[in-house]
């Protein structure tokens, strides 16, 4: 009888769960459930949603591992008791910007923070919402006695450490602790008096778990340490050296899986970890599938159409540029930013420009990315292309010419919560690396470098 582990996603908009041969990565059965909107989300809903995500896969009866990748970031506060203090602060919510720049000030400037950290925090990162907590709701904060990530959290419930309020039994993995601000990536330690710096007082931590071990079991089913999305994206793909992935769901990322930490005080690269014990260096935008989404709404046309308009018009959009700072922006760090239109003429006044400028809005951001990465010294043969945003037929054909890169792009599916269950299936061998499972069947788009397009966006991005 073969044996099955489960992967599961709990990202931004939903939770997905795969069930995956343990041996082989042969797909079994998957289930999804949505999360409701917004950038503070109570954790219960990400509790229904995996347990009902769960049940639309089958179960976990015949289950013998899972692991749980998460949306980074979020900030989980709990009291003594082991009960969430207040809704869960996103990755996306923008509040704590002004808290990110006073922390980097107060500790030395932007170098300070990458070469203790591995990163300078934006308002995406925990400690910058752990600051914004202890400075508007004081109260809040003195009773955190605990601070989780999603990821940390969900498997936390499904040990039933929550049931006990036991938390030292609460565990994280080296991907997600990177991504919050109190973690050296570097040297694997925790940073306390960086959370006590934004807190006001010190609080307990998800102990670091390595990146194959049992952290509980859930009934007989045996828990892996889970990690943020990112990194298991990267372990669902299975890059590999010259591979650098471009993730296009909620947010968009690039990233590649890397022997070395980087430290980018200019902020654009996050110094993470991965989920096997190296590293991954990683640029993130707050706009991306989501621009497409906005765009198609503005125009009153489904995504298939939203595609064939934007392929209906000329690289550049005779020069109309969508800045799509929709949600402000991370990735230059624009917090209080807006969306733009810029070059419009009666001429291009058309659903079709439009919708070519958003696509190649998306990319140009993530083509910035890009850059930086290989600036840093990252190899970058071609690009890997997925996330939601990856079913676009017309963001896989621009692609190429904005990256100037070939790009392969992987069949859909949902690789963080296959990297999960590959994690899974990890843990149940206990070997020095993880299982090789298949790869998937893959496309490849090549098209000429269109460095126009590029040039004219950062002129108005600059502008
Ligand atoms: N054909 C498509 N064209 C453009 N966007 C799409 C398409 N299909 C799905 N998406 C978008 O992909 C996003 C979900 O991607 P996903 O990678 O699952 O995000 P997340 O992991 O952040 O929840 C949604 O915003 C959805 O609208
Ligand atoms: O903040 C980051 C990475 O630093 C985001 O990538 C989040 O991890 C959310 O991911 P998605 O829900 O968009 O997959």
């Amino acid at each position: 009888m073969r044996t099955l582990v489960a992967g599961v996603d709990s990202s931004t908009q939903s939770c997905k769960v795969v069930v995956r041969d343990a041996e082989d990565g042969t797909a079994v059965r998957s289930g999804s459930a949505a999360h409701p909107d917004g950038s503070e989300v109570d954790p219960r809903h990400w509790w229904s949603a995996l347990s009902l995500a769960i049940e639309r896969a089958g179960g976990l009866a015949d289950v013998a591992a899972l692991s749980v990748g998460g949306q980074q970031h979020g900030m989980v506060a709990l009291d003594d008791t082991g009960a969430v203090i207040r809704d869960a602060l996103l990755w996306n919510d923008t509040r704590s910007a002004r808290a990110a720049a006073d922390l980097i000030a107060e500790l030395g400037g932007p170098k300070a923070w990458a070469d203790a950290v591995g990163t300078v925090p934006t308002a995406s990162f925990t400690v910058t919402k752990l600051r914004w907590l202890a400075e508007h709701e004081p109260d809040n904060a003195a009773r955190v006695a605990a601070v989780a990530l999603p990821h940390d959290w969900l498997t936390w419930r499904l040990a039933g450490g929550a049931d006990h309020a036991d938390l030292d039994t609460l565990t994280t993995d080296r991907g997600d602790a990177s991504g919050t601000g109190y973690y050296a990536t570097r040297t694997g330690t925790y940073l306390p008096e960086h959370l006590t710096r934004a807190l006001g007082h010190g609080a307990h931590l998800p102990r670091v778990a390595g990146p194959a071990e049992q952290v509980g079991t859930a009934g007989p089913v045996r828990l892996g340490p889970g990690t943020g999305d990112n990194a298991a994206v990267a372990l669902g793909v299975g890059a590999e050296p010259g591979d650098v992935v471009v993730s296009i769901g909620t947010s968009g990322t690039v990233f590649a899986v890397s022997d070395t930490p980087t430290a980018d005080e200019t902020g654009t690269i996050a110094g993470f970890a991965d989920a096997t014990g190296r590293h991954l260096p990683l640029v993130c935008t707050l706009n991306a599938a989501r621009v497409l989404t906005a765009t198609r709404e503005i125009l009153s046309v489904d995504l298939d159409r939203l595609s064939e308009l934007a392929l209906s018009a000329p690289p550049g959009a005779d020069g109309v540029v969508f800045l799509p700072y929709l949600e402000g922006e991370r990735t230059p760090n624009r917090p209080d930013a807006t969306g733009s239109v810029h070059g419009l003429t009666l001429a291009t006044s058309t659903p079709a420009h439009l919708a070519r400028a958003a696509v190649e809005g998306v990319l140009c951001g993530l083509a910035d990315g890009l850059d930086a990465l290989t600036t840093a010294g990252v190899r970058a043969d071609r690009v890997v292309l997925v996330g939601g945003g990856a079913r676009s037929a017309a963001l896989r054909a621009i692609a190429p010419g904005i990256f100037g890169r070939p790009v392969l792009v992987p069949e859909p599916a949902e690789y963080a919560a296959e990297g999960a269950a590959r994690q899974a299936a990890w843990t149940l061998t206990g070997e020095a690396e993880p299982p090789r499972w298949g790869s998937a069947r893959t496309s490849l788009y090549e098209a000429d470098p269109t460095p126009h397009v590029r040039a004219r966006y950062a002129e108005v991005r600059d502008a």
